[in-house]
């Protein structure tokens, strides 16, 4: 007999169908669990349409009866695109077989790895990587609690299916919210409807600031990503979407979207996975203050000279600076620009053995070495099982040993290319004498 997942994709198939969805017959909905990849797509052609969906399939703020039903709360800017949209999936999801978007609804994940839902041990694994600040839950409880809790009790008609406890309902919330991070798209305008406008110097604009609505695509969002292997994108027209495969994918190749450049920390948080190949957007960052402190430490810049320095370019200074693997450190928002620009009359030199300072102080906040992780990911990783139901535990232990190895070794390379540096210069000019010294 089918299992419970392959009902459920041929329910979605069928209904796709019965939304027009226009699928070419070589795509196919693939059962991607034994990768532990969920659903995707399979077996296209070159450069061809993969599939049409038309705007009015889309679930969102503008499809959904609940603007019409509940104006309130659409008619309060307070309430952005984010919390209207996990209204709209949460009013659609409790109406069950009667909401036009059941056979969807239905298939969108029920559990996440994404880091919200890690215990306080899970995330200890990460060690000092700095997305442990940027998982936002408490946030995100409390901005459920005010803004999404009194609409559902308050509007217990339109909510009916809910006789749910507070806590359920802010579970659901969480449980929305976390699916529109990792499916929703921003869902560009009708290009036909949204004529760019002029500028005060004459150049037709995008509507930068405008914030795009959060919508979920059925279908488009069932495409993983990986990447290097990005193979199809989606365009945006005036009734319908389109996928479309940007590159010859050959029959039985896996289809991907592509999430962007993101770090695996950020990937991790967002979407509950990594793969080695976003190990190029790995970043590890430096925080201002903790650049300031070693300037103190290290120079004769007195705490004084700094914070004057500092007052007088806050407008476009960050809170912190990235270490990335392609650092040109010209670009001010990495760390050896933000040096360069407080310690301005220090030298390259000393400006350098500030920032490996800082490189190695940073490398102390994580416990263990890469050498000790290495071991432990090779004891580990052969155990791990994905079909065996306890195996949540590992596989996010897993993925978070991975991450702080890669910040690690990231931390390592950008140390390991500074030395390289200082010695190439100091073997090719004598110091000057007004060379400030470390202390
Ligand atoms: C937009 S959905 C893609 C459809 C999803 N596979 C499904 O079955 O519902 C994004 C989610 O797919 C999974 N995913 C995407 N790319 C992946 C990959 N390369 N490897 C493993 N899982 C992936 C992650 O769980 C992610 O949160």
């Amino acid at each position: 007999m089918r299992d419970v997942f392959a009902q459920q994709s041929e329910a979605f198939l069928a209904w796709l169908k019965s939304e027009n969805v226009e699928i070419s017959p070589k795509v196919e909905l693939a059962d991607l669990r034994r990768q532990h990849a969920g659903r995707s797509l399979a077996d296209i052609g070159e450069d061809e349409d993969l599939f049409n969906v038309s705007r009015n399939t889309i679930l969102s703020q503008e499809t959904s009866e609940l603007a019409q039903l509940l104006p309130e709360p659409f008619a309060d800017e307070s309430y952005n695109t984010w919390l209207l949209t996990i209204l709209v999936m949460i009013y659609e999801y409790q109406r069950g077989p009667q909401s036009r978007w059941a056979p969807y609804l239905a298939l969108l994940l029920e559990e996440f790895d994404t880091l919200m839902f890690w215990s306080k041990e899970e995330l200890d694994q990460l060690q000092a990587s700095a997305v442990r600040h940027k998982v936002g839950k408490e946030g995100a409880d409390e901005t459920f609690r005010k803004r999404i809790l009194p609409i559902v009790e308050g509007n217990k008609a339109l909510f009916a299916a809910y006789n749910l406890a507070d806590v359920d309902i802010l579970a659901l919330a969480h449980r929305m919210g976390s699916i529109m991070v990792a499916y929703a798209f921003d869902l560009e305008r009708d290009p036909s409807q949204h004529q760019k406008q002029p500028d005060e110097e004459g150049y037709a604009t995008d509507e930068e600031d405008e914030e795009l609505p959060k919508a979920m695509i059925p279908l488009a969002d069932m495409l993983n990503a990986d990447a290097t292997r990005n193979n199809a994108r989606l365009y945006y027209g005036s009734s319908s979407v389109c996928m479309k495969a940007l590159k010859p994918i050959q029959a039985g190749e896996e289809i991907f979207n592509d999430y962007g450049p993101l770090p695996r920390a950020d990937l991790l948080r967002r979407y509950g996975y990594i793969t080695d190949n976003y190990k190029q957007y790995d970043i590890v960052e430096l925080s201002r203050d903790m650049l300031t402190k070693v300037l103190v430490e290290c120079t004769d810049m007195s705490q004084d000279q700094i914070d004057a320095r500092v007052a007088k370019y806050e407008d476009d200074l960050e809170d912190g600076y990235d270490l990335t693997w392609d650092d040109d450190s010209t670009s001010p928002e990495h760390p050896a620009a933000f040096l360069k620009l407080i310690g301005k009359s220090l030298t390259q030199d000393v400006l350098d053995a500030v920032l490996a300072r800082a490189i190695e102080q940073r490398l102390a906040e994580y416990p263990t070495s890469v050498d000790e992780d290495q071991t432990l990911i090779q004891e580990l990783a052969p155990q791990l099982d994905y079909h065996r139901a306890d195996s949540k535990g590992l596989r996010r232990k897993l993925m978070a040993i991975q991450i702080r190895i890669g910040e690690k070794q990231l931390l390592v390379h950008v140390g390991d290319r500074l030395r390289r540096g200082t010695k190439r210069r100091l073997s090719s000019s004598p110091p000057t004498s007004s060379a400030k010294k470390l202390r």
